[in-house]
C-alpha cells in the first residue's frame, strides 16, 4: 500500500486524486482541505479513501505528500511539516503555479533529509473546486517538475510512477527558468485578461448591459479572467520581479502600437499582425498547453433546437468518436460556434464530410 495525503482538494488536487486512485494500485488517499464541504463530496464520491484530520496529523503516515492548495498555504504547509515526524523517504511534492519561492520555503524541510520535489501541471481552468475536478485534465500536457536538491534521481521516477496515470509529459526544470516561462505563458495572460474586463467595465460603466454584446474576440480573450482571485494573488506575489518585468515590456509593446497608429503607419501594422498571425497559427489546431495532436473542426451551428444533438447523432452514426466538443459562441437568433475535437486527421474529414451533407458547414480550420 501506498499512503497519500493531498492536501487541498480543489481542481488540481481533485483531478490528481482521480488519477491516483483509478490508476495506482494499492494507493490509499487521505484528503485534506479547508472546505469541509469539498471534503464530504471527495470521500462520497471516491475521490479520497479518507477525510484527514489536518496536515500535522496525517503528513506522519504518509508515503507521498501532494500540496495542491494556493501558493501561499503551500509555504505555509512546508512550515508545518518541518515540525512532524515524517516517514524517511517520504516524497513532499506540490502543485503550485510559481516554483522559485516555494522551492526556497521548502528549505526547512530539505535541511532535514526530507526529499522535496516541486511540481506544476501545465493544464487547468478558470474554475475550481473538487467538483470541477476531472481525469482527463492533464492528459497530454506538460507537467513541470522541480527538484530541490541535487541527485533525486529514484524518488523522482518513484514520483513519476504515482503520476504516471494524469498521462502527463513530464518536464524536469530549474525555479528560475520555470517562473520566466510561465510568467510569460499564464502569468502575464491572466493579468491582461483581469486587465480586458475591468477596462470594459469602466468603459460601460454608465450602459452595464453593452457587454453581452461582446462576440467570441472579447470572450475568447476573456475566459481565464473568470479564475479564482486568491489562487491568481498568490501567483502574482510570488513571481513578483518576472511578471513586473513582464508588464513593462508589454506595455512598452503596446506604446510601438500606438505610435503605429498615430502616424497612420499601415506597414508597421501589417509586420505587427503579421508577425502574431505566424506564431498564433503555429500553435493551432492543438489545443495549447494540452491535447497535442488532437483534430479540431469549427462548424456553424443554427440557432434551433436539436441543433447539436442532431450533429453529435450523425457523426455517431457514421462510427465517429468526439475526443470533446465545446460551444464557443452562441449569439441569439444566428449561428453559433462548435468545436470538435477528433483524434486523427481521417476523423476530422470524415466529420467535414457528413456535416456537409446536413448543411453544416465549416467555419475555420
Ligand atoms: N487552476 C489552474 O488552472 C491551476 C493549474 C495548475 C496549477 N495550479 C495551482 O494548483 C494549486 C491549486 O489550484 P486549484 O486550481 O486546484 O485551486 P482550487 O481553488 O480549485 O483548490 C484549492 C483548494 O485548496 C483548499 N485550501 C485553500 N487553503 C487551504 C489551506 N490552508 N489548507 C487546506 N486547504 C486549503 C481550498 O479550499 C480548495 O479546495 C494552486 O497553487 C495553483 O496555483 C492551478
Ligand atoms: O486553462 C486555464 O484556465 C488556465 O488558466 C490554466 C493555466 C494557464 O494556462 O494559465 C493556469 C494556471 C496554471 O498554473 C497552469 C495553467
Amino acid at each position: 500500500m501506498v499512503t497519500i495525503v493531498i492536501s487541498g482538494l480543489g481542481l488540481i488536487g481533485g483531478s490528481l486524486a482521480l488519477n491516483i486512485k483509478e490508476g495506482v494500485a494499492g494507493a490509499y488517499l487521505i484528503g485534506l482541505d479547508k472546505n469541509q464541504t469539498s471534503l464530504t463530496y471527495a470521500k462520497n464520491t471516491g475521490v479520497i479513501d479518507e477525510i484527514g484530520t489536518d496536515l500535522a496529523t496525517d503528513a506522519p503516515r504518509a508515503d507521498v505528500i501532494i500540496l495542491a492548495t494556493p501558493v501561499t498555504a503551500i509555504e505555509a504547509a512546508f512550515k508545518i511539516l518541518a515540525k512532524c515526524q515524517l516517514k524517511s523517504g517520504v516524497i513532499v511534492t506540490d502543485t503550485g503555479s510559481t516554483k522559485l519561492q516555494v522551492i526556497q520555503a521548502a528549505e526547512v524541510l530539505c535541511e532535514q533529509g526530507v526529499t522535496v520535489i516541486g511540481g506544476h501541471p501545465m493544464a487547468g481552468s478558470h474554475k475550481s473546486g473538487v467538483r470541477a475536478a476531472d481525469r482527463d485534465l492533464f492528459r497530454s500536457a506538460y507537467y513541470f517538475l522541480v527538484p530541490a536538491r541535487a541527485n533525486l534521481e529514484v524518488p523522482l521516477q518513484y514520483l513519476k510512477k504515482i503520476l504516471a496515470p494524469t498521462h502527463a509529459k513530464f518536464l524536469q526544470i530549474t525555479p528560475a527558468e520555470h517562473d520566466h516561462v510561465v510568467g510569460v505563458l499564464s502569468h502575464l495572460p491572466h493579468m491582461l485578461a483581469a486587465t480586458l474586463v475591468n477596462e470594459t467595465t469602466s468603459q460601460f460603466k454608465d450602459s452595464p448591459t453593452a457587454l453581452r454584446l461582446a462576440a467570441g474576440g472579447f470572450k475568447d480573450m476573456t475566459r481565464i479572467a473568470s479564475s479564482d482571485p486568491e489562487m491568481w494573488s498568490d501567483i502574482l506575489l510570488t513571481n513578483d520581479q518576472t511578471v513586473r518585468d513582464l508588464l513593462a515590456d508589454y506595455v512598452m509593446r503596446l506604446k510601438q502600437l500606438d505610435q503605429a497608429i498615430a502616424v497612420q503607419d499601415k506597414a508597421a501594422l501589417l509586420t505587427y499582425f503579421q508577425a502574431a498571425k505566424v506564431t498564433r497559427d503555429s500553435i493551432t489546431p492543438q489545443r495549447a498547453g494540452a491535447i497535442p495532436g488532437f483534430y479540431d473542426l469549427f462548424v456553424n451551428i443554427p440557432d434551433r433546437a436539436g441543433a447539436i444533438a442532431q450533429v453529435t447523432g450523425q457523426l455517431a452514426a457514421g462510427g465517429l468518436q468526439l475526443v470533446n466538443l465545446q460551444i464557443l459562441e452562441t449569439r441569439e437568433e444566428i449561428n453559433g460556434i462548435l468545436q470538435l475535437t477528433f483524434a486523427s486527421e481521417a476523423a476530422k474529414e470524415k466529420a467535414t464530410i457528413i456535416l456537409a451533407a446536413i448543411s453544416i458547414a465549416e467555419v475555420r480550420a
